[in-house]
């Protein structure tokens, strides 16, 4: 049986090298039909309709931060969205451009994390280069050849995928750069040491949040990230997004605060539990 993974695309993206890191670690001898997907939504929405059976995204940067349009688009998907696995990538940025130097180079495409997470390279390297934001860092390299004005900001791997020269790299701004992506699928989850949950409160009250928190800080439980993301109904009102430590001891202490928390909070989404695998080389 073919098992159909989406990823953001075109091929060659950090994307596509977690999900087939996640199939080397997790799914041996398993065949694959990678299916690229030209944004972060598209490809959540194509697990969702089941157009594959399982989805690979970017969740969050050591350097940047969350990725927003996966959090906004699990949050607001109809279908119960599981994560299967987090997988942590180390992020090399690389300069690719068939130009022969620095000089003859007018713009630089890139994902928006990309860009920003080698802005002061950029700053020092190019400043007068135009940074253009783009769906993903391999979405122009199709174009690059034609176009020595033109440089992306993507991976080695992706340039040797597009027979592109890389012209500098190792370009990110710090080099402990690293992306979380989770699996996500229509699975049911049932174990493992990370549970990922987002909700909104009733109302924007004092001490709503603390409240929430503290049916797992009460029962001893650690949270290893809380972000917060406008809800967009109105101005400072937002959605909560936490990742809850748990293992096969605290799991009846999980139950009830999430219990505690279905009851207080308005909407609570359950993500499920799992596990992380930390890919040294990619
Ligand atoms: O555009 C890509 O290659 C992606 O997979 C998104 C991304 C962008 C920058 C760092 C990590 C992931």
């Amino acid at each position: 049986m073919t098992l159909e993974i989406g990823h953001l695309g075109p091929t060659g993206t950090y994307s596509e090298a977690a999900a087939l890191a996640y199939a080397r670690a997790k799914l041996a001898g398993v065949e694959l039909c990678l299916q690229p997907y030209p944004n972060i939504a598209q490809t959540l929405k194509a697990v969702a309709a089941k157009e594959v059976a399982l989805a690979i995204v970017p969740v969050e940067n050591s350097i940047e931060g969350g990725v927003t349009m996966t959090a906004d688009t699990i949050w607001q998907l109809v279908a119960n969205l599981q994560i299967q696995q987090a997988i942590v990538l180390p992020i090399h940025h690389a300069l690719v451009s068939v130009a022969k130097d620095l000089s003859q180079i007018e713009t630089v495409y890139s994902h928006p994390q990309a860009l920003s997470q080698c802005q002061l390279w950029l700053q020092q390297h190019l400043p007068h280069a135009v940074r253009i934001a783009d769906n993903s860092t391999t979405a122009a390299l199709a174009t690059l050849a034609a176009n020595p004005q033109s440089a992306a900001i993507s991976s080695v791997r992706a340039a040797n995928l597009y027979e592109l020269p890389v012209l500098v790299r190792s370009i990110n701004d710090y080099p402990d750069n690293q992306t979380k992506f989770w699996a996500i699928s229509l699975q049911p989850t049932i174990a493992g040491n990370c549970t990922s949950v987002a909700f909104s409160l009733r109302s924007n009250t004092p001490g709503g949040l603390v409240t929430a928190l503290g049916f797992f800080a009460n029962r001893g439980l650690n949270l290893s990230r809380v972000e917060s993301r406008p809800s967009k109904r109105s101005l400072g009102d937002y959605l909560f997004f936490i990742d809850i430590e748990t293992d096969r001891h605290n799991c009846r202490e999980l139950k009830s605060a999430l219990a505690d928390l279905d009851a207080y909070a308005e909407t609570v989404k359950n993500f499920g539990s799992y596990d992380t695998t930390v890919i040294e080389v990619i």
